[in-house]
């Protein structure tokens, strides 16, 4: 039954996906149904809405992430990853992303690692910490960071900034317009690059991906003539 909905928001979305691809989504879906059930991992329960909402959400970016990042393996952070959304979806695509799913709550990350070892998707790390401590010890380490229902635009793009190389970009998963999110942020510190609206296959919602980078100020050089 998920097959011919995936299907059918999927050759929309121009993705081109793979029998495996396909066959991997799937069995996401599956264990993140089982896993609800007993866990309340997610707060959709009806499996319908789950492939549409979760699934099609999370893989509806990956055109715009694809054109925007200019290394072949790009290290990408997803900040409160929860159930792993967006990340699981987009690593079982990408095999050539490699994502750090950054997850505070313990009882999420034992099953962000049982769906990494039924799928045996290599490109994860599960880190089960808070955003600001990974902040602290991976420091400048990500060419991305990314987050889908995490905190306001401010919060993320604060908690986003230590972890970025510097010429990393931002991806802000956003429901609707951003304007009056985006007013709060300072224009000194951030350049939004594109406020792009997603296609979300026979679903009448609205979905926008923020693509924002820092501006760094680095301290002036100073010559050295004697
Ligand atoms: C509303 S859920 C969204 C989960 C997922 N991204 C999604 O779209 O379904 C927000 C998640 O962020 C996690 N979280 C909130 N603050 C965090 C922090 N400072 N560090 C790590 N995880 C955090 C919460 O535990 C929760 O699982």
């Amino acid at each position: 039954m998920t097959e011919d909905l995936l299907e059918l928001g999927i050759t929309e979305l121009g993705l081109n996906l793979s029998e495996n691809n396909i066959a991997d989504l799937e069995l996401f879906l599956q264990e993140m149904s089982r896993w609800n059930r007993v866990h309340n991992l997610t707060a959709i329960e009806n499996e319908q809405d789950s492939v549409r909402l979760h699934l099609i959400d999370s893989i509806a970016v990956l055109p715009v992430m694809r054109r925007f990042l200019q290394t072949s393996h790009p290290k990408i952070a997803d900040l409160g990853s929860g159930g792993g959304l967006p990340a699981i979806p987009i690593a079982i695509i990408q095999l050539d992303w490699q994502l750090s799913l950054i997850e505070a709550i313990r009882k999420k990350t034992a099953f962000l690692q049982h769906v990494r070892g039924k799928l045996k998707l290599k490109n994860i790390d599960v880190l089960s910490e808070r955003v600001e401590n990974i902040a602290l010890q991976q420091s400048g380490q990500f060419d991305a960071v990314i987050s889908r229902a995490f905190t306001n635009l401010s919060r993320f793009l604060e908690l986003s900034l230590p972890l970025l190389k510097p010429n990393g970009l931002v991806f802000a998963m956003k429901s609707k317009r951003a304007d009056e999110e985006m007013s709060a942020v300072c224009k000194d510190n951030w350049q939004l690059l594109a406020d792009e609206a997603l296609f979300i296959p026979n679903l009448p919602v609205e979905r926008r991906l923020l693509v924002l980078s820092p501006v760094r100020k680095f301290p002036p050089i100073v010559s050295s003539s004697t």
